[in-house]
């Protein structure tokens, strides 16, 4: 195996930051050099429209996603399942705020396996939740230091997997929580929560981080409520803090997130045998 390739969506950089470190651990322990490490940002709309060459058996791809709604976010799976591989071992990754995953890293390793990858690793890390903020914290900082050191602890105990299995056909199911049938995603489209203050300099920054291209440049930077997947990059990529979220069923969320999921939860791994 000599190549890594990184295939994410991450609108709030938590996912990209875990993947980056889970990368480290995992071309250490194989001696894998940076020039043969790629990675595909997929958060943007155009990337999306692009498909991927078909991954082979001398490639290690990484997989990961925040979690919606105790799902995959709709955008991540219909890229993810553009994908094609032939046994190619994959290393699966979601990124949640602290409440639960429910069925998000299941549905990963189905969509991962219909494509044609060997699901090898799979692991569940906390986000800063979208949702919040300063006022309203909720799992803020995260991933933190420990977090990261056991992203690379996971990407190099993956390596020590990979380097003794010789045949990756014969390997177990890797197993992972969740349930089939999943529960329900999310809806499209979002209720009209984000306020632009005076603040705003026009500079285009959250246009540029929007994921669906939901926000308008022609009125005043605001959201266009139908195109919006709620996941607040224009909130948290606004360098004046212009963005800020109105009163309402999302701000309510937050605060009940906040009083409820308050207690920092642990990473969690999963291998298809014992590295
Ligand atoms: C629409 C939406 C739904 C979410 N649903 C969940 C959830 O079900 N459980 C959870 O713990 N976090 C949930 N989150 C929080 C994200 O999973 C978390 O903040 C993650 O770190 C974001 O990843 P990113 O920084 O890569 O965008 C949700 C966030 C958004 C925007």
């Amino acid at each position: 195996m000599k190549k890594i390739t990184l295939v994410y969506f991450s609108p709030t950089k938590t996912t990209e930051t875990v993947l980056r470190d889970i990368t480290q651990g995992l071309a250490q322990s194989l001696e894998i050099s940076s020039s043969e490490i790629t990675a595909v940002n997929f958060t943007r709309p155009e990337i999306r429209g692009t498909v991927l060459e078909p991954f082979d058996k001398d490639d290690i791809v990484l997989l990961g996603a925040p979690v919606y709604a105790g799902r995959l976010p709709a955008d991540a799976a219909d890229f993810f399942k553009k994908l094609t591989a032939s046994g190619t071992p994959a290393i699966l990754t979601v990124v949640y705020g602290n409440r639960e995953y429910e069925d998000a890293l299941l549905e990963l390793k189905d969509v991962a396996s219909a494509c044609g990858f060997i699901p090898v690793a799979g692991a569940a890390f906390i986000g800063e939740h979208s949702f919040a903020s300063t006022d309203i914290p909720v799992a803020m900082n995260r991933p933190d230091e420990n977090d990261l050191k056991q992203a690379q602890d996971f990407g190099g105990n993956t390596g020590t997997l990979l380097k003794k299995t010789t045949d990756l056909k014969k390997l177990a199911v890797l197993e992972v929580p969740g349930n089939f049938p999943y529960r329900e995603g999310m809806g499209t489209g979002a209720p009209d929560f984000i306020a632009v203050t005076d603040a705003c300099t026009e500079c285009g920054i959250c246009a540029t981080a929007c994921p669906s291209n939901a926000i308008d440049a022609d009125d005043g930077f605001a959201t266009i409520a139908a195109d919006c997947i709620l996941c607040c990059a224009c909130i948290k990529a606004c360098p004046e803090q212009a963005r800020l979220m109105k009163a309402g069923p999302i701000k309510d969320k937050a605060r009940w997130l906040n009083e409820t999921c308050s207690i920092p939860k642990p990473v969690q791994v999963f291998f298809a045998v014992e590295p």
